[in-house]
C-alpha cells in the first residue's frame, strides 16, 4: 500500500517569553497509507495541532522530513495541495450566509465548479439545510459544513483536526458515518482526536502521541490486541470452589464482590469446561478487551518521561514520503 503521508523525526520547539523553551514535537514519525481512517491520538497538547501544521506548511519544523502524496513538504506541497483538503484550524463561517453560499463562494475562490457545491452538501448530509443560515447550525452541522468545504476540491486526502470536538454523541455518530463514507469513496482520512471511545469506532489504524513522540502505531486490533492481558469476568454460584478448581489447573483469579476476575487464559472453554467438569455452572463468562482508551491512558501516563528514548515503539517507517496542502485549510472570515 503506498504511502500518503510520511513524517520522519518531526521536531518542533517554541520559545515564548513567558513559558521560555517549549518542545511541541520531539521526533515524531507518522506513516498514513492510501485508503486509511487514520485516528492521530494524544492528549491535550501532546503535539497534534503542530505536527499538522508543520505538514501543511503552515509553521516551520525545526528538523524532521515530511511528504504528502509523494511531494516533500512543505518545499513541493503546491504540486499536491489539489489533492488534498483539510481542516487544522477551526475555520469561522459567516453566520448570515447559507451554507450553500458559503460553499458557492470557496468553490469560486478556490477554482472548483461550483456544481460540486450540490455533491458535497449531499456528501456530508446537509443538502436538505443548505439554504439555511448558518447562523442557526448546531456544532454538529458547522463541522460537516467545515468538512463539505475541504472536500471542495474532490481531495484524495483529508486531514482533520479534532473533527468531534464538542460534538454530543449523536454528532460523534454522524461523523463516524460520514469518515466511513469518505474511506467507502477512496479517501484517505488523518483525524486528530483525544475523544478516544468514538475513535476506535472511526479508525482502523492509529498513531498514538505523548509528549511530542510516538508512543504507539499501527491497526487499531493489533495495538489493542498487545495489551490484552487475556481477562474474563466470570460469574458463577460457588466462588470459592471455581477458585480453587481454576487454581488448580494453574490459572489466575482475583476473586471481586458480585464476579471472578480469571486472567491469562486464551479460550473460554478451558475455564467452562474446568468449573463444568466439577458440576459448577458458569452464569456469566465475558472476555474483558482493552479499548482504545485503557491502552492510551496506560502509553501516555508515562511515555513523556524524559529518560525514556524519543520513540518507543519500534523502527520508524521505510515506506514512501507525503505532503500536506496549505490550501486545504480554508477560512470564511464573518
Ligand atoms: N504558537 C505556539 N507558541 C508557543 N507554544 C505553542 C504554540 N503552539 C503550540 N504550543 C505548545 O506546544 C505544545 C503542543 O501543542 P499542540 O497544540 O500541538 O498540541 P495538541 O496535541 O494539538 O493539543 P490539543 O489537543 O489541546 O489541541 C503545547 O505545550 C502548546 O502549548
Amino acid at each position: 500500500m503506498s504511502a500518503v503521508i510520511e513524517i520522519s523525526g518531526l521536531r518542533k520547539t517554541f520559545h515564548t517569553v513567558r513559558q521560555g523553551r517549549r518542545v511541541a514535537v520531539d521526533g515524531f514519525d507518522l506513516l498514513v497509507e492510501a485508503g486509511q481512517i487514520h485516528g492521530f491520538l494524544g492528549p491535550n497538547g501532546s503535539g497534534k495541532t503542530t505536527t499538522l501544521r508543520a505538514l501543511l506548511g503552515l509553521v516551520r519544523a525545526d528538523a524532521g522530513t515530511m511528504s504528502v502524496l509523494g511531494a516533500p513538504s512543505p518545499e513541493r506541497l503546491a504540486d499536491v495541495s489539489g489533492r488534498v483538503g483539510a481542516i487544522v484550524e477551526s475555520p469561522q463561517f459567516f453566520g448570515n450566509f447559507t451554507a450553500r453560499k458559503t460553499l458557492r463562494l470557496l468553490a469560486l475562490a478556490g477554482g472548483v465548479p461550483t456544481g460540486r457545491v450540490d455533491e458535497v452538501l449531499e456528501q456530508v448530509g446537509l443538502r436538505d439545510r443548505g439554504d439555511d443560515r448558518v447562523k442557526g447550525y448546531s456544532l454538529g452541522m458547522k463541522q460537516r459544513l467545515a468538512v463539505a468545504s475541504a472536500l471542495l476540491k474532490d481531495p484524495e486526502l483529508l486531514i482533520l483536526d479534532e473533527p468531534a470536538n464538542g460534538l454530543d454523541p449523536a454528532g460523534i455518530r454522524e461523523m463516524r458515518d460520514l469518515m466511513r463514507s469518505l474511506a467507502d469513496a477512496g479517501v484517505t482520512v488523518l483525524l486528530s482526536s483525544h475523544i478516544l471511545g468514538e475513535i476506535q469506532l472511526i479508525c482502523d489504524h492509529v498513531t498514538i502521541v505523548s509528549h511530542g513522540r510516538r508512543v504507539a502505531h499501527g491497526r487499531v486490533d493489533e495495538v489493542l490486541a498487545g495489551f490484552d492481558q487475556h481477562e474474563w469476568r466470570v460469574r458463577v454460584a460457588e466462588p470459592e470452589r471455581a477458585t480453587e478448581l481454576l487454581g488448580r489447573i494453574g490459572v489466575s483469579v482475583a476473586a471481586h464482590p458480585d464476579h471472578l476476575l480469571v486472567t491469562g487464559v486464551d479460550d473460554a472453554e478451558v475455564i467452562s469446561r474446568t468449573l463444568g467438569e466439577a458440576g459448577l455452572w458458569v452464569r456469566e463468562l465475558v472476555p474483558l478487551r482493552p479499548d482504545l482508551e485503557s491502552v492510551f491512558l496506560e502509553l501516555t501516563g508515562d511515555a513523556g518521561h524524559p529518560a525514556l528514548p524519543r520513540q518507543v515503539d519500534g523502527a520508524p517507517p521505510d515506506d514512501q514520503v507525503i505532503d500536506l496542502d496549505v490550501r486545504g485549510t480554508q477560512e470564511v472570515q464573518a
